[in-house]
């Protein structure tokens, strides 16, 4: 039986595509079965069509046109996720809290990327974050870390994780190449990880 991968973005879809690569490479032995968007103009969903995922578009806006609460949201995003049987939900640059409402009925089940390391930057923009940290002089490296998912943002089971070295002629483009090239090694390795486990 196929182990079942549902990805969840936002935008850009880099992270994505390093999962597309890998699994056309044969090194990812999962199903690739749906990529869902939260943002029409995700490129990402170009990304997945290109390589022949089916994918969904799923905005929050009619929800809350409508007077809906984003826990009315994540529940409807709840009955169509557990439609396509998933064995694991990747956060692949899905920039949504999502409530407990989504994350306990898919128990264990998502992981996500997070360009920061265990307890540091937790939240949005944590690469801009880090390097204003590093002009300040607070710090010499971030990192990169794939987790499950829990209610508390970026604070579930770290699955990989690897620091990342901010050099001090680091632009900001500098640093976030190469986070960007870690979170591509990093979201395979966190994804193959949960698909091999015994
Ligand atoms: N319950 C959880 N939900 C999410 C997690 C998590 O660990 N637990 N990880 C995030 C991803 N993420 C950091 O890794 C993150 C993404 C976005 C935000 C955020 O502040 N989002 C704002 C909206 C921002 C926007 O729309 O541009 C919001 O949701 O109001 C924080 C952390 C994914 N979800
Ligand atoms: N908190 C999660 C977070 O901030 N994720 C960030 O979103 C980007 C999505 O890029 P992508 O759409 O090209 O994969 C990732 O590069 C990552 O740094």
């Amino acid at each position: 039986m196929a182990f079942r991968v549902v990805v969840l973005i936002s935008g850009n879809g880099s992270n994505l595509q390093a999962i597309i690569d890998a699994h056309a490479a044969g090194t990812l032995p999962v199903e690739l079965v749906t990529v869902m968007s939260n943002r029409k103009d995700a490129y990402g969903l170009t990304r997945a069509t290109n390589a022949g995922i089916p994918t969904s578009y799923f905005p929050l806006k009619p929800f809350k046109d409508a007077g809906k609460t984003r826990e009315e949201y994540d529940a409807a995003l709840v009955a169509e996720i557990q439609k396509l049987n998933p064995d694991l939900i990747v956060l692949a640059g899905w920039m949504h809290i999502l409530s407990k409402g989504f994350v306990d009925p898919f128990e264990g089940k998502i992981i996500n990327l997070h360009p920061a390391l265990p307890g540091q930057f937790d939240g949005a923009n944590a690469i801009e974050r880090a390097y204003e940290a590093f002009k300040k002089g607070e710090i010499t490296s971030t990192g990169v870390m794939v987790h499950k998912v829990t209610a508390v943002v970026d604070h579930g089971e770290v699955i990989c994780q690897k620091a990342v070295p901010i050099l001090p002629a680091d632009t900001l483009a500098d640093l976030q190449e190469r986070m960007h090239s870690t979170e591509h090694e990093l979201i395979v390795e966190g994804v193959r990880k949960l698909a091999t486990k015994p």
